[in-house]
């Protein structure tokens, strides 16, 4: 397939796959994607290729055809890939390397020691590559290209490890740093900002939340031994290059900090007869009367990973649920699930919680669920049970509890 590789600099191109029709990605809503991979080229002509694309047959074409492109650019006759780098063994960014292998078996594969077993097991066609295990402070040395290596594990899976090419000062990151987004562009600065830190807050939210205090570490460790000033540039293995490295880097110490830009509380809710929605949007005119933005997701329409996004900017969640056998209807344990899983808490912010739900005869369902939530660790400030239809008393008192939340979360 014939396509072009936009140049990041005279020497590097981006030879990834543009993912037009992705909708859903191991649980996230997307809208597009980008699996990221670059050509590097040394003032001798040795091609470097970092990283690589999904194994489906079209996105493998996609990336070949910018890889023949960037030589053609060059001016070089011969394709001729001569290292590969593997930041990462998670499909997205490795489903090419057995056709790169067997295309160039005597390029060797610079990964971590712990991705190699990984990658065997998914390709065993590369039990016979040459691997060469690298880890922190570890270099390839090129004409004009030195690339040191830098162990990432668990940013975000045990193998992971970020490569920094120093004469250009650009970080590739692999999905730290990333975004889901599908652009013509390749920059920050060509995407309208909220659109891109929307993605980025998403991306973070996902994937990086629970391991927060290791990221903190890494990012401590960058500015230790003196990388952070050499970083000009960060690309990212989905979505745009941040041009801008102190954008994402400060947005990252912001959400590892627990920081919230603005009085802000999420409110997920579900119903059956609707009387728990009717709370909800009660509930919700309360904290807004005091000032407080909300964020209301109905589990009808919204889900999980467009939630969790805006509770890593809100500083109170809400869960709203109908009693169903004496607990909850189902919907909101799959959330309630979720946000436990990425343990909102480490990013050191306790979050207020609250609960609240329309019962019929035993009630006791967000009871229940306000106990969960303590678990996962919450502030619990109240919880909430209406009998069967709320009355005006019964909105009033809504409106009340919202009042009362949107006070405490302004104190916070
Ligand atoms: C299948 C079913 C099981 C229910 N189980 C309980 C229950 O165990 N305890 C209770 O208090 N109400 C129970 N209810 C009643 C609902 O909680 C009640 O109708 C409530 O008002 C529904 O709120 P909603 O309008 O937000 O869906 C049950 C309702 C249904 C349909």
């Amino acid at each position: 397939m014939k396509a072009k590789a936009p140049k990041l600099t005279d020497d590097i191109y981006f030879v990834g796959t543009l993912d037009w029709d992705r909708r859903e990605y191991h649980g996230y809503t997307l809208n597009g994607t980008s699996y990221n991979a670059f050509l590097v080229f040394s003032d001798d002509n040795k091609a470097v290729l970092i990283d690589n694309v999904y194994p489906e047959k079209m996105y493998i074409a996609q990336m070949w055809g910018r890889i023949q492109d960037a030589f053609e650019d060059r001016g070089l006759d011969e394709v001729k890939i001569d290292y590969i780098i593997q930041n990462h063994v998670e499909k997205d960014h490795s489903g090419a390397l057995t056709e790169i292998h067997q295309k160039f078996p005597d390029a060797p594969i610079y990964s971590t020691d712990v991705a190699k077993p990984g990658l065997i097991k998914h390709y065993p066609e590369l039990a016979d590559a040459t691997f060469i295990t690298v880890a922190t402070g570890d270099s390839l040395e090129l004409e004009g290209k030195t690339f040191t290596f830098m162990d990432a594990k668990m940013l975000h899976w045990p193998d992971s490890m970020f490569t920094f090419l120093n004469e250009e000062g650009i970080l590739f990151s692999n999905d730290a740093f990333g975004q889901h987004l599908c652009k013509r562009e390749r920059y920050d600065y060509e995407v309208p900002e909220s659109e891109l830190m929307d993605a980025a807050q998403k991306f973070y939210a996902n994937l990086l939340t629970p391991l927060t205090p290791l990221l903190k570490n890494k990012l401590n460790e960058v500015v230790e031994i003196g990388l952070l000033d050499k970083i000009k540039t960060i690309a990212p293995s989905h979505g745009q290059v941040w041009t801008d490295p102190m954008k994402i880097i400060g947005a990252y110490l912001d959400w590892a900090n627990g920081v919230c830009k603005v009085d802000q509380a999420t409110l997920i809710y579900d119903t059956m007869h609707f009387s728990t929605e009717y709370m909800a949007h009660a509930i919700a005119e309360g904290i807004m009367s005091k000032g407080v933005d909300v964020k209301m997701h109905f589990l009808k329409e919204d889900e999980r990973s467009e939630i969790v996004k805006d509770v890593l900017e809100s500083k109170a969640v809400l869960m709203g649920v109908p009693t169903l056998f004496n607990k909850v209807f189902p919907s909101i344990a799959d959330v309630y699930l979720y946000i436990d899983e990425l343990q909102f808490d480490r990013t050191g912010l306790k979050r207020l919680g609250a609960t609240f739900g329309s019962y019929g005869w035993s009630g006791n369902g967000p009871a229940w669920l306000n106990g969960k939530m303590e678990e996962a660790g919450f502030d619990m400030v109240g919880n909430m049970e209406v009998n069967y239809v709320p009355d005006d008393d019964d909105l009033a008192a809504c409106f009340d509890f919202g009042a009362e939340i949107g006070e405490k979360i302004k104190e916070l």
